[in-house]
């Protein structure tokens, strides 16, 4: 290698600037052999003692190699010229310093790695549930339930709350599983042919989907010798640990924080470090995760730095970089994770129905019950849908094992279930305390009961608004709950070892549970409502999309009317029913308002939707009902929600923006009443099959109001065109088609001839499979669509704003979407793309885009057509 760093180059009078060039490649290069290099550079004259004492008080080799370089600086060319002419010098075997990687392991290396396996194998062999009982051991095996593992590059901005994304998510990902590639845990490392080794891996997915899971299952398969993943070591770190070191740290040090039997060793592990796997679980968790985007690196074991510091440095490969590395994270954090070092991206995608059923099963270890109690599930479509979240199908299992069904207050929102499984503990834990102490239930009871709720409740709702997930044991908010038994049924406790001795540290054990607390305390306390949930919503809507999201649903669910009640009967906490009101009318005005602007509006329907009260969607009465629900496949639960409004809400609807939803012959179909009172559709970036353009078809020729369709990059070609306009024909109201990024040719385009300019005064076609003669013919004025229709790139201004929307687009979404757009946009000839217009920037762009993502692609048809496309766009 270092001869390559001269190669072909005339040395003299360059080489100063040479070794500053190749600074990095020559630390990756000279780390292994630095001391035979040193003994050359003294026998050599180039170095004398004291330099070579300044080398060696250096911490590692790379920091060895980087000090050589600096000292040679300050000798001048002709010092630098014979180092460069000693690295060019072919290694011999005895210079070789990568000892340990080249040599067998000691016979201490073999003893640690198989006591290190015991001791993984001891810490994750038992499941821990929050409420596990002291000294109950339940067996990860026994419990343990085969999770979907996909390989997919997520979006980096998904700042919807994850919980409810998951069954969107999820459902979307069911239907595209053939375009997706299962694996599964022992895959995670392995490679297609001819493609970069994986080394840093990032496993994302919802709250409660189950990553902390999965890395309980790699090292408990690790310490049972069932599956080593080709390594020596796994360390595990997690960041609620690492939250705790609060000054300059090496990695040495975070190693043997949890691994003091490593002790010994550790300079050969940490040498062995291809042989090394650094698992990093809940990066969401990280309170500093918001600042790893350093500019100041640990190149050492042994160097000091920020606890962030030493993890970007980590994942960047400025420190260990043969190491591998698995980080998990629920997916709102992981803009802040430095991702161009990611090789392989794995969502988790929880359970499907088996999986659900298998839990059952396992759970209530009783197969007839667990049959049972899994069809009561199954019928009911919201449970269903949370069930696909393990932490929600132990939940429902808990309420399940308490009530047996879900009689009597059927629960019918996400807060319905949360409140049962509040009284559902709560029952749980005064029974049992009562049980304890021989007193008659009711120990806990009353006031005492619900003061311990609303001390809880008011952890979380100051941590909530200060976005924190940890609480310690010194802090005021937390010192109330000491000795409380109720909290350490909905709290996390774990030990944190400090230089002083030990603090605990406490966290709910879900971010939704703390949401949903912090709704109770919000909800049953004369606490003013956040901020953001005040905002007059033309200021809000940002934040309200944000971290609250979810809070605001269950603060809605938790002030209607029946959970007050049930509440109040079941925890003796009461509402005040001014706050009640004053909450139900600001959801009634935020309605109003995000309909007349056409602002996204999902989360507003869900808090409508939570209040299961149908008179408060009849005083919606906005001016114009503009919904737009656009750009997140929508789950059953959505549109429930959404059906809700409209059945609630009287008036016509202005717009539907269903753009990017996924959405299905049997959503649309679903909708259909509504949409016959529709004036606007918009349904692009969709796959539309034959069956749901029938539908639109239907709605065409029924609608007296239908004067507006968005079908832009649905996969549609000239038969759908077809059954399109013979449904325009008939009742002859449409007025705008827009239908870019399509396979219609100039035939299908012919067929509109008739319907323009009138009643279509507008056909937006351009990306289609039409020929640049025939874009000529069909752009000229008296033939078929004339200045009606748009096939082509004129209006620059337009376009170029076109553009930007298209790459902004591309650049969150999938490589299978990525591929789809590129199809369509490549299919344009050069030669209408005029030198210096729009055009050339945006495919520049794209061309840019392409190969970063053929880079980062590990699935090797996918890589192979990104390429093809790179090839294309560089023309
Ligand atoms: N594969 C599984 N088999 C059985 N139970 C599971 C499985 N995965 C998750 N669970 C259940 O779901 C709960 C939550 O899982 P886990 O803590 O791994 O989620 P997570 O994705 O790490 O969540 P968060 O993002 O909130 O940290 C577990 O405590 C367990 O009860």
């Amino acid at each position: 290698m270092c001869k390559m760093v001269t190669a072909g180059k005339d040395v003299t009078g360059c080489c100063l600037s040479l070794i500053r060039l190749k600074r990095v490649s020559l630390v990756d290069t000279l780390e292994g052999r630095i001391d035979a290099l040193l003994d050359v550079l003294l026998s050599r004259e180039v170095f004398n003692r004291d330099d070579r004492e300044d080398v060696l008080c250096q911490p590692g080799p790379r920091a060895r190699v980087r000090k050589v370089l600096d000292i040679l600086e300050c000798k001048g060319e002709e010092a630098v010229n014979t180092f460069l002419s000693v690295v060019d010098q072919p290694e011999t075997p005895s210079s070789a310093v990568g000892k340990s990687k080249d040599q067998p392991p000691s016979l201490g290396y073999n003893q640690i790695k198989q006591k290190h396996r015991e001791v993984l194998r001891r810490r994750s062999e038992s499941m821990l549930y929050y409420n596990t009982r002291h000294g109950e051991k339940i067996l990860f095996s026994d419990q343990y339930v085969n999770l979907l593992l996909v390989n997919g590059h997520q979006g980096l901005d998904i700042k919807r709350h994850e919980v409810l994304a998951y069954g969107r998510k999820r459902l979307s990902l069911q239907q595209k599983s053939a375009e997706h590639r299962r694996i599964t845990p022992d895959q995670l490392f392995s490679t297609a042919n001819g493609a970069r080794p994986v080394k840093k891996i990032l496993v994302t997915g919802v709250a409660g989907i189950g990553k902390t899971i999965l890395v309980q299952k790699l090292l408990l398969d690790f310490g049972n010798n069932k599956e080593s993943l080709g390594f020596d070591f796994i360390i595990h770190m997690t960041f609620r640990d690492l939250n705790l070191v609060n000054k300059p740290v090496n990695l040495r040090e975070l190693v043997l924080r949890k691994n003091r039997h490593l002790a010994k060793e550790l300079d050969n592990i940490l040498a062995n470090d291809d042989k090394l796997l650094i698992i990093f679980d809940g990066f969401d968790e990280f309170r500093h995760y918001r600042r790893c985007d350093v500019d100041a690196f640990v190149c050492e074991p042994d160097d000091y730095g920020e606890v962030e510091e030493v993890f970007t440095s980590l994942m960047l490969g400025e420190l260990l970089p043969n190491t591998a590395i698995i980080l998990t994270s629920r997916p709102t954090a992981i803009g802040h994770i430095p991702v161009g070092c990611v090789d392989r991206f794995v969502l988790i995608a929880g359970f499907s129905l088996d999986e659900i059923q298998d839990f059952f099963c396992r759970y209530f270890q009783d197969e007839g019950l667990a049959e049972q109690l899994f069809r009561v599930v199954r019928e009911n479509e919201l449970m269903l849908t949370l069930c696909y979240i393990p932490a929600f199908c132990y939940i429902i299992c808990c309420i399940l094992k308490e009530s047996k069904d879900f009689a009597g207050d059927n629960p019918r929102t996400m807060t319905d279930i949360y409140v049962q499984y509040l009284v559902a503990l709560l029952r749980t834990h005064t029974q049992e305390r009562a049980k304890a102490s021989g007193a008659v239930q009711g120990t806990c009871g009353g006031e005492q009961l619900s003061d311990a709720v609303l001390q809880l409740a008011r952890l979380a709702f100051f941590k909530l608004m200060d976005q924190q997930t940890l609480f310690y044991a010194s802090d005021k908010d937390v010192a109330p709950l000491e000795g409380c038994p109720l909290a350490s049924t909905f709290l996390d406790k774990m030990v944190a070892q400090e230089p002083g001795g030990t603090e605990d540290v406490y966290s709910f054990a879900h971010l939704t549970v703390q949401e949903f607390f912090a709704a109770v305390y919000c909800a049953m306390t004369d606490q003013p409502l956040p901020d953001v949930l005040q905002q007059d919503s033309s200021a809000g809507e940002d934040t309200l999309k944000g971290h609250l999201d979810l809070f605001s649903r269950f603060l809605s669910g938790i002030l209607s009317e029946r959970n007050t009640k049930l509440l109040a009967r079941q925890v003796g906490l009461s509402c005040d029913e001014g706050k009640a009101e004053a909450f139900r009318q600001r959801t009634v005005s935020n309605l109003n308002n995000l309909c007349e602007k056409g602002t996204h509006i999902l989360n507003s329907l869900h808090c409508l939707f939570e209040q299961q009260d149908p008179s408060l969607g009849q005083e919606v009465r906005a001016q114009a009902l503009r919904l737009n629900v656009s750009d997140e496949a929508l789950s059953p639960m959505d549109y429930n929600a959404i059906k809700y409004f409209l059945n609630a809400t009287a008036g016509d609807l202005s717009e539907l923006d269903l753009t990017g939803t996924d959405v299905s012959y049997e959503a649309l179909r679903d909708l259909m009443p509504h949409l016959l009172k529709c004036k606007q559709l918009w349904v692009g970036e969709n796959a539309l099959d034959m069956d749901t353009i029938q539908v639109i078809a239907e709605v065409l020729q029924q609608s007296d109001c239908f004067t507006h369709l968005g079908i832009g990059w649905t996969d549609i070609g000239d038969e759908e065109l077809l059954v399109l306009s013979n449904a325009i024909r008939q009742k002859k109201v449409l007025k705008e088609l827009w239908m870019e990024g399509n396979r219609v040719t100039c035939r299908g385009l012919l067929s509109l001839s008739d319907l323009t300019p009138h009643p279509l005064s507008k056909v937006v076609a351009i990306w289609n499979d039409v020929t640049d003669a025939e874009v000529r013919s069909l752009s000229a004025p008296g033939d078929c669509g004339g200045a009606s229709l748009t096939v082509d790139f004129s209006e620059d201004a337009v376009w170029a704003a076109w553009g930007s929307w298209v790459l902004t687009r591309c650049s969150v979404s999938s490589d299978e979407k990525l591929l789809t757009v590129l199809h369509k946009v490549c299919k344009i000839s050069t030669h209408r793309l005029e030198t210096g217009g729009w055009a050339h920037a945006f495919y520049r762009d794209l061309g840019r885009l392409v190969r970063s993502r053929a880079e980062q692609c590990t699935e090797e048809d996918v890589r192979k057509r990104l390429e093809t496309f790179e090839g294309v766009l560089s023309w």
